[in-house]
């Protein structure tokens, strides 16, 4: 396995968000998290991430485990890139240095490096033309394309992207979806967090339902969202009928 989590468990005061949960993730796999708001998609992509620390439980990568006090967190994100619902670019830097920050200031490539990286990924999404433009000049689907090559520039054996295409207007969200089909047929191992019912079945391997921070049901999305075996997943997704979302 790329990815298992084992017995993850993380409070917030006396609020248990992850509640011994256990997710496995092979390589080349895509796996779609769905679930109510508040089930815990988002505190599951950032522990992963490291970007909040577990209570109690393991994080493996590739047989590491990641959540060892002794591991260094920059060098696991180097490692497994994450995007965010709302893309975070820095307005004040072009999309260039946006790309190449992380990879010069953090993971100590070399400028020359970065710089290629970035411009051979801009070229192949289509966007080489915008590497000097800042991200108020470039549509929301064309930042959070930006936003996805920012966490592709460092190679990452691992993709986490939390609602990538909720923030988008209806007309963008196919250009971001296509470039994450792209990613899926190049073999890139993504763990991705949606309300999108039909963006899950388009790009997922597997659906994963949680239901207050545990894996309650999970299996491809034409069983979880065609024919669900647990009462929960059901009511979620008459839920998400009735708001015409799948
Ligand atoms: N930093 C924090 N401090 C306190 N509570 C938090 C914090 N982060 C998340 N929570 C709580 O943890 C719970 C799970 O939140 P999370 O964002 O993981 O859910 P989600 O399934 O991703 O929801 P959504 O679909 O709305 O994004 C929520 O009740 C949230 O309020």
């Amino acid at each position: 396995m790329l990815l298992s989590c084992t017995d993850v468990r993380k409070t917030f005061g006396d609020h248990v968000v992850l509640d011994n949960l256990g997710l496995e993730v092979a390589e080349h796999e895509v796996v779609a998290l769905i679930g109510a708001s508040g089930s815990g998609k988002s505190t599951l992509l950032r522990c992963v991430n490291l970007l909040t620390g577990i209570d109690d439980g393991t994080i493996h990568l590739d047989g590491e485990e990641i959540t060892d006090p002794k591991v260094n967190p920059d060098l696991v994100r180097q490692k497994i890139g994450l995007v965010f619902q709302s893309y975070n670019l820095f307005p004040h830097m072009t999309v260039l240095d946006n790309i190449t920050l992380a990879p010069t200031r953090v993971h100590g490539k070399s400028a020359t490096e970065a710089r290629e990286l970035a411009m051979q990924w801009l070229d192949r999404v289509g966007l080489a033309d915008k590497a000097k433009a800042f991200p108020d000049g470039l549509s929301g689907g064309q930042q959070q394309r930006v936003a996805i090559v920012r966490a592709l520039v460092n190679s990452p054996r691992l993709l986490l992207l939390d609602e990538v295409t909720s923030a988008l207007d209806p007309e963008l969200v196919g250009e971001v979806l296509s470039m994450i089909r792209d990613l899926k047929a190049e073999g890139m191992t993504m763990v991705l967090a949606t309300h999108e019912m039909g963006f899950a079945k388009q790009v997922a391997d597997r659906v994963v339902f949680l239901d207050a921070g545990r894996v309650l049901e999970q299996g491809p999305p034409a069983q979880v969202l065609g024919d669900p075996v647990e009462p929960r997943t059901r009511q979620f997704l008459a839920r998400i009928i009735e708001a015409g979302r799948l």
